[in-house]
């Protein structure tokens, strides 16, 4: 990985495009696919106005719908579609991308069906290119913009972590790295149930103090189920955690916040933008449920998403719950 350096983006919607503009003003050479001829043409033009309206950026993106020209020759690929669309991205890359070129996990979730993690997923379908994570708050409309951006690259080897944080920086996006790609996984697909959560407080107008009570509260869950799985707690007290929870439980400018509101307001909730945290919620719910860890926020989440209960029925259960130590 020296010298010249050519990356890779698989997807052409928000973050991909805010990513291939990050990497491209970091001096990479970037190629980004998509598979809808119409995107191709319009990010080679510099805009992308069904993902990220009424915003011009410069040309130099090497747009392509030809999954083979975008990945010859890779140094390395990121992958940034929908987590439930990993699978059948990263199949279609079997026999196609050289071993070694590292796969760098965009998306932010949970494998509906198995609850695998993405990173798990990627070493399944292709155990011969190392699995990294670019997690933290980060919203694509700011990266674009060129507006200043933290964010953290993990992976099981520390040297590779570090030596794509290097590559990835730049002057408005700065990376950390990691070697807890469990629990910054963990961080990115959690965080975007309790901005559901806290959406819903939002748009019931159930006032600040929940939605305090309701982030805090949270990350307390978020902390379990890491613990469970391994992740380090400082992880999730980092950019992808604690930061992306700060950032999307209290903005609008969030999906899964919106979505979270649109469904306290009792809104339609068809045809929204996509919210992870729709799918993560019942994955995790049942993973909560399975590993026995106490997750009423995620549950409930679950619950009303499913329709199982109302968020008024959410609220009192949680509030009557059996009264115990902060810390326990
Ligand atoms: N937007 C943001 O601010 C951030 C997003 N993320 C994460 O990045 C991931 C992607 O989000 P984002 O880019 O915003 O989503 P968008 O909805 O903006 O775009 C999704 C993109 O994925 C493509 N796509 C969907 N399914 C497939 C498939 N089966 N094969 C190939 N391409 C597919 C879509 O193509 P088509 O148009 O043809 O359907 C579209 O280009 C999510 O996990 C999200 O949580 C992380 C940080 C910030
Ligand atoms: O993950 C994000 C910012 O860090 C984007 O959040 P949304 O997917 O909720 O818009």
């Amino acid at each position: 990985m020296s010298g010249h350096y050519t990356v890779t983006v698989l997807g052409g919607g928000a973050w991909g495009t805010a990513l291939a503009l990050a990497m491209l003003r970091s001096g990479h050479a970037v190629r980004l696919w998509a598979r809808d001829d119409e995107s191709v043409a319009a990010i080679s033009r510099g805009e992308n106005p069904r993902y990220l309206p009424g915003i011009a950026f410069e040309a130099g993106i090497d747009a392509t719908s030809d999954l083979d020209a975008a990945i010859r020759d890779t140094d390395c690929v990121l992958v940034v579609t929908p987590a439930q669309t990993l699978r059948s991205v990263l199949t279609g890359l079997k026999g196609r991308l050289a071993p070694e070129v590292p796969l760098v996990l965009c998306a932010k979730g949970i494998e509906r069906d198995t609850g695998r993690l993405l990173s798990d997923i990627a070493t399944e379908i292709l155990p011969d290119n190392p699995a990294a994570a670019l997690s933290g708050p980060s919203f694509a409309t700011d990266v674009a913009r060129g507006l200043p951006t933290a964010v953290v690259v993990a992976a099981r080897d520390e040297a590779l972590a570090a030596a794509l944080a290097i590559r990835f920086s730049g002057t408005t996006l700065r990376c950390y790295s990691s070697d807890d790609l469990t629990g910054v996984e963990l961080g990115g697909a959690l965080k975007n149930v309790f901005a559901i959560a806290a959406g819903a407080v939002s748009g019931a107008g159930l006032g600040a103090s929940a939605q305090a009570a309701l982030v805090t509260r949270g990350f307390v869950e978020l902390r379990r189920v890491g613990a469970a799985f391994g992740a380090r707690a400082e992880t999730l007290m980092g950019l992808s955690g604690l930061g992306d929870l700060m950032l999307t439980c209290s903005s609008t400018q969030s999906r899964n916040f919106a979505y979270g509101m649109a469904l306290g307001r009792h809104e339609d909730l068809a045809d929204r933008p996509l919210a992870e945290g729709v799918a993560t919620s019942g994955i995790a719910a049942r993973i909560a449920r399975e590993r026995d860890l106490d997750a009423p926020i995620i549950k409930a989440v679950a619950a009303i998403l499913d329709g199982a209960i109302t968020i008024n029925e959410a609220v009192t259960g949680l509030m009557s719950r059996p009264l115990k130590a902060e810390a326990d």
